[in-house]
């Protein structure tokens, strides 16, 4: 009578794994760094989508590529909520899982891809390499209905925050660290007027006020004008630690950019990952790891979508 060595010392195991596909696709991680880079050559600002998408996927419910579904009669896809404006780029993680589905077709799954573009956009603007996990499966179903529940709003304070994110086990120092993917990207106009109409948002750094007005010049920004400010004047395209020099400096655009650098519980740690590059990558990397391994779908709940928008027809168990 022995105890089965995979039940010994498994601990947390969540059904991921290194290099999942090492045996079914063992290109597959190869391909989509290969797809990354060529998209980011052709489109910078993709990178910035995979690295957004990570916390707009993994943040609601489950890492289950939920995010990448379209609507459909029965259901509002997440894309189309509110705290989606503004993300942008899905075709081309269409262009990726082709690619994948000439070399291993029906294997590599969208939530994969997902998480693993995000990983190579962040290397992409010069962040750190995290090494991740596979193995999750796709959902059948976007979930509109959740979405306010698990992704903060922009202007929700720090307990809030700090407790959504608890709630996937990432702690204070993971939040801080995560929130720096604003070191890159861009907010529109319509998330910043309220700081700026009627009157000008006090907290606001006087000298960085004119720039945003500039770019935001009507109180009700015209729905088809592409009105936007970039999230760090400094170095726009890099995910550096510059997004905390910023927010000290009440440069940051969102509220809660602003009230990061300001809590008691935040602060400590906006100021150290200002100083540190590499204390930010070290707490970036572990955040990204545990956001990325929330509540996955692995072995055979899910399935494995034939096209990153839309579930597979035949299917006999709906969640
Ligand atoms: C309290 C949490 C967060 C809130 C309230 C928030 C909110 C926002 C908002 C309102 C925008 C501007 C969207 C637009 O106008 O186009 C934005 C942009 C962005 N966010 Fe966040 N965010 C949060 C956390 C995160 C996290 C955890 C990540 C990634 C790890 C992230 C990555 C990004 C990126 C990369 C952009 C720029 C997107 C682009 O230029 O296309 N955010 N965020
Ligand atoms: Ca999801
Ligand atoms: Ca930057």
């Amino acid at each position: 009578l022995s105890l089965s060595p995979s039940v010994a010392g498994e601990g947390q195991n969540n059904g991921l794994v290194m290099n999942f596909y090492k045996e079914s696709c063992p290109q597959a991680e190869d391909i989509i760094t290969e797809q990354v880079k060529l998209l980011y050559k052709r489109h910078k600002n993709t990178a910035f989508s995979w690295l957004r998408n990570i916390f707009h996927d993994c943040a609601v419910q489950s890492c289950d590529a939920s995010l990448l579904l379209d609507s459909t009669r029965r259901s509002l896809s997440e894309k189309e909520t509110d705290r989606s404006f503004g993300l942008r780029n899905f075709r081309y993680i269409e262009t990726i899982k082709e690619a994948l589905e000439r070399e291993c077709p029906g294997v590599v799954s969208c939530a994969d891809i997902l998480v693993l573009s995000a990983r190579d956009g962040i290397v992409s603007l010069g962040g750190p390499h995290i090494p991740l996990k596979t193995g999750r499966r796709d959902g059948r179903r976007s979930r509109a209905d959740v979405v306010e529940q698990f992704l903060p709003d922009h202007n929700e304070s720090i307990s809030a925050v700090l407790d959504k994110f608890g709630a996937m086990g990432i702690d204070t120092p993971g939040v801080v660290a995560l929130l720096g993917a604003h070191s890159v990207g861009r907010t529109h106009c319509v998330k910043l007027v309220h700081r700026l109409y009627p009157e000008i948002d006090p907290a606001l750094n006087p000298d960085h006020v004119p720039h945003i007005l500039k770019k935001c010049p009507d109180a009700i920004p015209d729905p088809k004008a592409v009105q936007y400010v970039r999230n760090d004047r400094g170095t726009p395209m890099i995910l550096d630690n510059n997004y905390y020099r910023n927010i000290l400096d009440s440069k940051g655009l969102l509220i809660v950019d602003h009230q990061l650098a300001n809590d008691k519980r935040t602060k400590p740690y906006v100021k150290k990952m200002a100083k540190s590059q590499d204390y930010f990558f070290k707490e970036f990397s572990r955040a990204i790891t545990l956001l990325s391994e929330n509540n996955p779908l692995t072995g055979t709940k899910g399935e494995v979508r034939k096209q990153c928008n839309v579930a597979n027809k035949h299917h006999d168990q709906d969640p």
